[in-house]
């Protein structure tokens, strides 16, 4: 593994990746750095969660030239949430090097953007913004040495290549294009070969399209049975923060609000929520005040939340690829994560599409009864027993404890303490709307109609500043869930 040090990176970089608690670098890392600073273009395909947003930032960063005035380095990304997600590592990262970076979306003020784009050497911007900008010569590209695409199949798929195409020839042909990409479609291909300058790949997938850092299991289940399971597998579970996937936004609003009924701390997020609702729920879901979002795909894409521990596909995905981006919400950085999908037996075939994509073999999990997620809640309060017992000062409690002791039964006593502690969680019956189940067949029609614009941007947002060190080591996990039919490496 390859130290920062050893890249011949400038103090200030070296400082404020240490001051992050990067230490090694990451596979994507270690082989773009040195190829973008000696200015080659880079097309990158690399696993979710490895670091590709420092792969690119750090050259983009360490070639800005403060005596030049202007944007010298554009990051295209597709969503807000992304953009705003990627320009806080980017200011992270240019912290100490004086460098700053913008995000540029829709939605947010033209103004007062135009008059904060004359402050900053970096732009993160979405598409339709920026060309908005472009148009209306509101943004001054002619500095421009360095440009970005993140996530560029997923641009194509929102219908944003022809404006990708319109931004790039908008600047300055000496300059340096680095393209991230989780797949490599004829349409990215195109941009390769006509809008970039022989492009070096960078390719550090295994044979496998997913971490290893990812557990991922199935469950095979009626339709009508999925939510009770869904509720059983979290209370087994436990975990710091999920992530469940429906596949409609109506599906979404059901199950958040049937979560909610059933006792969970959850929220949905889509496309049809506003700008600022999107935002309130994802910090409230970074901050642990909610404890499980509920999202579609667009949702997911790119977002960055170090404590997801579980993803569950409530429904399985119609795209095998969106399967990826979904349970690559997990497992970041090089923690451990987990990833359960709900099968219909008619979806057998989808399940096995997704395999033969990833090539990863899916594990089968049974449905635990009611009677074993009752247990997992009894877990939880036994540790949480023994934590106010090592951690509390329990002197004033301990009188009682011993009167209450010379009159009743010990066992009985912790029985009946632990029975208060543990949510009982009553099965309330709860009504889903019924979704039709994927048909292999139908989602090869599904794909031809991806290609426009639409899903509204959504879901990507940025981790809670941490500055622990954060060795990019496999199974680093904290590993606070409660697993269920697997050994856990907890704590
Ligand atoms: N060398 C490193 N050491 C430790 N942590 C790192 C390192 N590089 C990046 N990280 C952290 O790993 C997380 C994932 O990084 P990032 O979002 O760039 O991944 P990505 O490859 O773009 O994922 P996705 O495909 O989902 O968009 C971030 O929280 C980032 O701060
Ligand atoms: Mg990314």
């Amino acid at each position: 593994m390859t130290k920062f040090n050893s890249l011949g990176l400038s103090d200030p970089i070296l400082k404020a990746l240490d001051h992050m608690g990067f230490e090694e670098t990451t596979p994507i890392q270690e082989q773009t750095i040195p190829l973008g600073m000696e200015g080659h273009d880079v097309i990158g395909q690399a696993q979710t969660g490895t670091g590709k947003t420092a792969a690119f930032g750090i050259p983009m960063i360490e070639k800005v030239d403060k005596q030049v005035r202007g944007v010298q380095g554009l990051v295209i990304a597709p969503t807000r949430e992304l953009a705003i997600q990627v320009a806080e590592e980017l200011n992270r990262l240019g912290k100490n090097a004086g460098v700053r970076s913008l995000p540029v979306y829709g939605g947010s003020n033209m103004e007062r953007q135009i008059r904060a784009l004359k402050n900053n050497e970096i732009v993160v911007a979405t598409p339709g913004r920026l060309l908005d900008h472009i148009r209306r010569k509101t943004i001054k590209l002619e500095q421009v040495h360095t440009s970005v695409l993140d996530e560029a199949d997923e641009m194509l798929n929102m219908g944003f290549i022809e404006d990708i195409r319109d931004i790039l020839k908008a600047l300055p042909t000496e300059r340096q294009t680095l393209l991230f990409s989780a797949t490599m479609p004829k349409e990215i291909r195109d941009i390769a070969t006509t809008l970039m300058n022989t492009p070096k790949e960078v390719k550090t997938k295994s044979k496998e399209m997913t971490v290893s850092n990812i557990d991922q299991y199935y469950v095979e289940i009626a339709e009508k049975h999925k939510f009770d399971a869904l509720t059983r597998l979290l209370d087994i579970h436990a975990p710091d923060l999920a992530i469940v996937f429906g596949r409609t936004k109506r599906r979404v609003d059901e199950v958040a609000d049937a979560l909610q009924v059933r006792g969970f701390r959850a929220e949905g997020i889509h496309g049809d929520l506003t700008q600022g609702k999107r935002m309130s729920v994802l910090k409230k879901f970074k901050e642990g005040r909610i404890e499980i979002l509920v999202a579609t795909d667009v949702a997911a894409r790119g977002l960055d939340i170090s404590d997801v521990t579980h993803v569950y596909n409530f429904d399985i995905p119609q795209d095998p690829e969106s399967y990826v981006h979904r349970i690559g919400r997990t497992g970041r950085a090089g923690r451990k994560g987990e990833s359960i999908s709900f099968v219909t037996p008619r979806e057998k075939d989808q399940l096995n599409l997704i395999e033969k994509l990833t090539k990863k073999k899916i594990e089968k999990l049974r449905v635990p009864s009611y009677k074993e997620a009752q247990k997992g809640q009894q877990d939880i309060a036994v540790t949480k027993l023994i934590e106010k017992m090592n951690a509390d000062d329990i002197n004033d409690y301990k009188q009682s404890a011993s009167d209450l002791m010379d009159q009743y039964e010990a066992q009985d006593l912790v029985a009946a303490a632990l029975k208060m502690l543990t949510k009982e969680r009553q099965e309330t019956p709860v009504r889903l709307s019924s979704v039709q189940p994927i048909s292999t067949r139908n989602a090869k029609g599904a794909k031809g109609g991806r290609h426009k614009r639409g899903g509204g941007g959504q879901g990507r947002t940025s981790q809670r500043g941490n500055s622990n060190k954060r060795p990019y080591n496999k199974g680093g996990n904290k590993g606070r869930s409660k697993n269920f039919n697997q050994n856990n490496k907890g704590k």
